[in-house]
């Protein structure tokens, strides 16, 4: 992949990342990050004669690679019955765009799954966002980003559980950029009808899957009054279909003053929003419980579906075996269950919940001295 380390500025760690150990008082410890029932997207891959599935993997930049590392080996210890199928995704110019490789769409349309790491996007000039063309290749049109407090790790806020749904393929994401007049640009924020009802609707389905009665829509239709406005109308007439769940609309900037004061309100509902606000919520919320060495994602689509960490390719400690894999393990836990693999899912995500409230094996970023390979050996020992 390309080498991209040097183009983002370390980021400060923050006094409270290191607070010291509290007693367990989390009521979530070992809870299901992501049921077998929140399925709404159907997997439908196939078993080979060794009753395992194929998934394509695609190991990303930077922390990438270690982080694939310590997933791939817990799966193998945990006897998990899949396939990893490695692809390169280095980007290819394709009637002038960038695009990927055939052999890389090629094997997601066959296996319909894939687990990603991060992909490092160059500032300014330079290809356009991988991550951005895997979605849209795929139309994985729901990105969902649940964010729950990890038992034993202390934070400012005990019992986090927010699940935050971002449309995935438009918005202010569109890569739709030209330059007026020398000194004035324009970027354009698309936003269709049809993308909105498809991510929205994703939205209730998923409340209702999860149990939650309420969804709200985050957006600023007050400033953006058509393209946020249509979001939000879409929204209105889609709650319709659903008079189960309870909808309700907030203002980006009033969600983040809500959340970073008292986020449990939050512990409700399912949030869904278009998608830069979508982006930048969901780093948010990852410090609210500890950081983004903790938050997974899905990429959801009707054909296939790819799974990736919330986090990028971390250049700032990538190759010294300081990266935390837990966001990509749990990535992984929800891509299991996704396929209906759940007693591997349960089986490995409990060593890994069990190995950070113990505390004894915690990466850098949770405070801890271990390396990743030696985090991921504790979990191993505990399956
Ligand atoms: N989905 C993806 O593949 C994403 C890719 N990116 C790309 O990643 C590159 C770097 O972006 P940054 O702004 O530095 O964001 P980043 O998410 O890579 O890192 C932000 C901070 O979090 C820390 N961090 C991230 N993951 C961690 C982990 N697993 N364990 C411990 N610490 C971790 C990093 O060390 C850094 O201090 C950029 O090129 C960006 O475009 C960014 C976000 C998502
Ligand atoms: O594509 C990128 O470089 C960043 C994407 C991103 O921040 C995200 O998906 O959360
Ligand atoms: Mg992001």
């Amino acid at each position: 992949m390309l080498a991209l380390r040097s183009i983002a500025a370390p980021v400060q760690r923050q006094s409270w990342r290191a607070a010291p150990r509290a007693a367990v008082t989390l009521s979530l410890q070992n809870q299901r990050l992501y049921s077998s029932q929140e399925r709404v997207a159907k997997f439908n891959g196939k078993k080979d004669a060794q009753g395992r599935y194929t998934v394509s993997l695609i190991e990303g930049d930077g922390i990438g690679p270690e982080i694939a590392v310590a997933v791939k080996d817990i799966f193998a210890a945990a006897k998990t019955p899949i396939k990893w199928e490695p692809i390169n995704v280095d980007p290819i110019l394709k009637d002038g765009k960038t695009a990927i490789p055939d052999a890389a769409i090629e094997s997601i349309k066959r296996n319909k799954i894939a687990l990603k790491g991060p992909l490092a996007t160059p500032i300014g000039k330079g290809h356009v966002s991988l991550n951005l063309t895997l979605r849209r290749t795929f139309n994985l049109f729901a990105n969902l980003r649940p964010c729950r407090s990890v038992a034993g790790y202390k934070t400012p806020y005990d019992d986090v559980d927010t699940v935050l749904i971002r449309e995935n393929t438009e918005g202010e994401y569109s890569g739709i950029e030209h330059v007026v007049v020398d000194g004035v640009v324009q970027s354009i924020k698309l936003i269709t009808r049809e993308a909105s009802e498809r991510v929205l609707r994703y939205a209730f389905q998923h409340a209702r899957a999860i149990g939650r009665k309420k969804v709200r829509v985050v957006h600023k239709a007050t400033i953006m009054k058509m393209s946020d406005g249509l979001f939000l109308s879409v929204g209105n007439r889609v709650a319709k279909e659903f008079p189960d769940i309870e909808f309700d609309a907030e203002l980006l900037d009033n969600t983040c003053l809500k959340m970073t004061t008292d986020p449990l309100p939050y512990n409700d509902k399912v949030l869904v929003m278009p998608n830069l606000y979508g982006d930048i919520l969901s780093d948010m919320c990852a410090g609210l419980i500890g950081g983004l060495g903790l938050t997974p994602s899905g990429n959801i689509g009707d054909e296939c579906s790819i799974f990736e960490a919330v986090h990028g390719s971390a250049p700032d400690i990538a190759g010294q075996g300081l990266a935390n894999p837990t966001a990509l393990l749990l990535s992984s836990m929800m891509m299991l269950r996704h396929m209906d693999l759940n007693q591997y899912a349960d089986r490995i995500e409990k060593a890994a919940f069990d190995t950070l409230a113990e505390g004894k094996a915690l990466t850098g970023d949770l405070g801890g001295k271990a390396k990743t390979h030696e985090y991921a050996a504790a979990i191993i020992e505990k399956l």
